[in-house]
């Protein structure tokens, strides 16, 4: 809606389209991939099997790692189409009030500047306000990351814990993104922006979050199974806190929150368990100087 409204050609295609994915990316300048992280790769694949201008831009807005290789959406793209530019999108951006026209502000992220000003552009509104940033990892993992924070802030207010503790988690949180990130290889300072800590604001403090619908009807009592056969929308923090604690123990990370919220999606532990857990863990110093 926001190219089409700024008077680009829009096409669009899901797998229960009636047209054909080559139809549809037939002399297209720019490839935007909205898909589930399950569906990245085998639709990278099938883009790649149609003719496409080497100048053709990818953006891809998933928000996800991929179970096997911990990849992010962005390094399966640029995999798959290494001559291409590939820009990340990511930002404090809940559909249902960009459909409403409400302001709202976003990233997007390349290697290759001239391709990140394009996607600008292309997206820029007196209601969308779009930056660039040269940091792609940051910006991807900042939108990836807090998915896994918002099923916990929304275990938070489902307990109805109070501001002081969602507060506490958040900021928590943040600092576990920010390891995580920077082991990663990703810039510190890219994750205090809009596709950090303010996408993490508006996931941890929104029920139209489905992450943090997740969290709250856990601690609820209903089962994660329960959740989702229910929950409109794909919620990407289930798989992407698997994955997480799998890189986490690899390159050895301490990621207290993932850990408890990755307990209480396997159902080891109940809500107010993985609470008293983070409560009562050693007393430390905020910050490793
Ligand atoms: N960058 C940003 O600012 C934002 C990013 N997101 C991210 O965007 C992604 C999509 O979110 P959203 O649109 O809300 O989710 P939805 O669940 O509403 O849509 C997911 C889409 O992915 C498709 N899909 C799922 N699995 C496959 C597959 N195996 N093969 C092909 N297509 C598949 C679905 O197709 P079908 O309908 O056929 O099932 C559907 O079109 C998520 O990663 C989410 O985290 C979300 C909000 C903001
Ligand atoms: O990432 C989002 C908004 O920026 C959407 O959050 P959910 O995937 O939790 O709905």
């Amino acid at each position: 809606n926001l190219a089409a409204a700024n008077g680009h050609e829009v096409r669009l295609w899901s797998r229960h389209s009636s047209q054909t994915l080559e139809a549809v990316l037939k002399d297209v300048q720019i490839v935007l991939s909205a898909i589930s992280m399950t569906g990245v790769r085998d639709v990278a694949y099938q883009v790649h099997s149609f003719p496409l201008s080497p100048e053709t831009i990818f953006i891809t807005a998933t928000k996800g790692l991929d179970p096997q290789t911990t990849c992010t959406p962005s390094q399966i793209w640029q995999t798959i189409f290494p001559n291409h530019a590939v820009v990340v999108l990511s930002g404090p951006n809940l559909s249902k009030e960009i459909e409403q026209e409400l302001p709202a502000a976003t990233v997007v992220a390349s290697n290759i500047p001239k391709a990140a000003e394009v996607v600008q552009l292309v997206f820029s509104s007196h209601r969308f306000r779009v930056y660039t940033n040269p940091d792609p990892l940051g910006v991807e993992l900042g939108g990836t990351l807090k998915n896994v924070i918002a099923i916990a802030a929304g275990v938070c207010d489902g307990l109805q814990l109070g501001t002081n503790a969602k507060a506490a988690l958040v900021t928590r949180g943040l600092t576990e993104i920010i390891r995580v990130g920077n082991d990663w290889g990703a810039k510190t300072e890219t994750f205090y922006g809009l596709s950090g800590l303010g996408d993490l604001l508006a996931t941890c403090n929104s029920p139209l979050s489905r992450n943090y619908q997740v969290g709250y009807q856990l601690a609820g009592g209903k089962t994660l199974t329960e959740i989702l056969a229910n929950l409109q929308g794909t919620a990407e923090g289930v798989n992407t806190c698997r994955v997480l604690i799998q890189r986490a123990k690899q390159q050895n990370i301490a990621v207290p929150i993932t850990e408890q919220v990755y307990r209480l999606l396997q159902g080891d532990i109940t809500a107010r368990q993985a609470l008293d857990e983070l409560m009562l863990r050693d007393i430390k110093p905020e910050y490793n100087y």
